[in-house]
């Protein structure tokens, strides 16, 4: 297995009986899809995963390696979060496509603009979008700008929070060939979060629910 979790427990907000434990594990090359209702807390567990929150118990591993090995920064540099809400960055498309490649974070490749502009149009984004102001970009854009940030820093491991939810028909399948063809490379897989089934043309998808009183696993 690429990417494993084990017995991954986390509160939900402040009430009693909020306690999620999960575990669950994917495989190079595949999709591990989370499911449960709303508020179930799907997006904690991405979150979690990516250590933008903290857990109270578990043990994350990917390729064999504990994330008690790594600081969060290089944990974070290997899996990828993409947030339901896209956090872009004042300035232009470019400038946030080009924001991780300033920080550690991606400091072990270099931006590379034509593999951007590629992936761009690949995800049906205009050239025109380049130098466009991100404030100004709609949800769908906006959404796979921020994927395409993702695809740049080279992770091992997507955690895609609902990446469709802004998306057309057609942009949505563009993103899925865009998806299906990045997991095809070494050492690659994917978690999603996504609550219209817009899944199914993936070629190895298993599930994981979740969600109060039921142990994800
Ligand atoms: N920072 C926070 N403070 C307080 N409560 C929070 C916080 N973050 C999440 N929660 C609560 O935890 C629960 C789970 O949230 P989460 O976003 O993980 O759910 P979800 O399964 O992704 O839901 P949805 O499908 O609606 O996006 C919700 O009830 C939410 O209100």
């Amino acid at each position: 297995m690429l990417f494993t979790f084990q017995n991954i427990t986390y509160t939900l907000g402040t009430g009693p009986g909020r306690q999620i434990t999960a575990s669950g594990a994917v495989a190079e090359g595949s999709v591990l899809v989370v499911r449960g209702p709303s508020g179930a807390g799907k997006s904690t567990l991405l979150r979690v995963l990516a250590r933008l929150q903290s857990c109270s118990g578990g043990e994350v591993f990917l390729q064999g390696e504990s994330w008690r090995h790594l600081p969060a920064t290089a944990w974070r540099a290997r899996l990828h979060y993409l947030a339901q809400k896209p956090a872009l960055f004042d300035g232009t498309v470019a400038e946030n496509l080009a924001k991780p490649f300033e920080t550690r974070q991606g400091s072990k490749n270099k931006f590379d603009p034509d593999r951007a502009k590629a992936l761009m149009q690949e995800l049906l984004l205009g050239a025109n979008l380049w130098e466009q102001d991100s404030r100004t970009l709609s949800g769908g854009e906006a959404a796979r700008i921020a994927f395409v940030r993702g695809l740049l820093i080279q992770p091992h491991v997507m955690l895609l929070d609902e990446p469709t939810a802004a998306l057309d028909d057609q942009a949505r399948e563009a993103f899925y060939g865009v998806l299906s063809r990045w997991l095809t490379g070494p050492g690659r897989a994917a978690l999603l979060v996504s609550h219209n089934n817009d899944y199914k043309g993936l070629d190895r998808v298993s599930f994981l629910d979740i969600g109060p009183g039921q142990r994800g696993e």
